[in-house]
């Protein structure tokens, strides 16, 4: 296991897999997403936590899979510690509010992007092809233009801390060997962007684009997996401070970004060195961001 994030895992639970931000672990034959308090800018992990970043993204993505729930089925079991099994329940407090017990799924190696708006690494291709993921684009697009209709641009999985390989539609319908599931993978992932894009849009939040990883039942039963349509899979931009021809402003980074770019930081974004600790204001400014963004699209206040 990645020794980086090993601080990180609950002794005593049979742990499988971390990422940057969240671990897995087997209970039975389930598996348990934790989210922890971790953030990451530039590429870095931060050493600084957002207190409740776990809770508050666990939270959101159960509110975004019932909103869903119409569109497409997921893995959750439950994200209610005390309707965990039994073999939890002495970590329950640690666990509460940021974990969800899920299903376990043959995953699809594919992670499903959409975007509804052209930056990142699209932006990138799109400024040496004028394509995203091998689809023309119309020119003069720049950072941040709003795209004609949402585009899937898929990934195939990188290793932990690697960024994904782009692949076009027709190169990932062949690495999977599955053109049905392919073209279900794009319909599906497009339709619930879409969706979602909506129901953001009318809280003033857009959704520039989202990463959504599926996988399939014992039944063959293609369900969303993952978190969905947090921050930390998706890009938030605040709608009234949108412009494009620039960098966006993140809705819930752009305080952190802020600082470290910043000479108080001292920190050089070019040097190999890592970022440094977080100031509390900047640490309790960004908690806020995520209590605001939660609020904002559930309607509900954050406890
Ligand atoms: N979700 C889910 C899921 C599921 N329901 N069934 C089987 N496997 C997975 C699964 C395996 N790896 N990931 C990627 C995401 N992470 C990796 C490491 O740490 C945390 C998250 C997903």
């Amino acid at each position: 296991m990645n020794r980086r994030y090993s601080e990180r895992v609950i002794t005593g639970l049979n742990h499988l897999a971390s990422g940057k931000i969240r671990d897995l672990y087997a209970v039975g034959d389930d598996l348990l997403l934790v989210a922890s308090d971790k953030i990451s800018a530039f590429d870095y992990v931060l050493e600084s936590e957002i207190p409740d970043k776990g809770r508050i993204l666990t939270q959101l993505s159960m509110w975004w899979f019932r909103q869903l729930a119409d569109l497409v089925p997921n893995h959750v079991i439950s994200a209610d510690v005390e309707q965990f099994p039994a073999e939890l329940q002495p970590y329950k407090e640690e666990l509460r509010g940021r974990s969800m017990l899920c299903r376990k799924l043959s995953m699809v190696q594919v992670e499903c992007v959409a975007r509804g708006y052209l930056t990142g690494s699209g932006l990138a291709e799109y400024e040496r092809t004028r394509t995203a993921n091998g689809v023309p684009l119309p020119p003069g697009l720049v950072d941040g233009s709003r795209l004609d209709r949402p585009i899937f641009t898929p990934a195939m999985k990188a290793e932990v801390g690697q960024h994904d390989e782009n692949v076009s539609f027709e190169d990932m319908a062949e690495r999977i060997g599955d053109p049905e599931l392919a073209a279900q993978l794009k319909d599906l992932t497009l339709a619930v962007y879409s969706r979602a894009r909506e129901i953001a849009e009318e809280r003033g939040i857009i959704l520039a684009d989202t990463k959504f990883e599926f996988g399939r039942l014992r039944g063959g039963t293609l369900v969303l997996a993952d978190e969905v349509l947090t921050p930390d899979s998706s890009r938030f931009w605040p709608a009234d401070e949108w412009k494009p021809g620039r960098t966006q402003s993140s809705f819930d980074k752009q305080y952190v970004r802020d600082w470290l770019s910043s000479p108080a930081s001292g920190w050089d974004r070019k040097s190999d060195t890592p970022p440094p600790v977080l100031p509390e204001e900047v640490v309790q400014a960004t908690r806020a961001r995520y209590v605001e963004a939660y609020e904002r699209l559930t309607g509900a206040k954050f406890d």
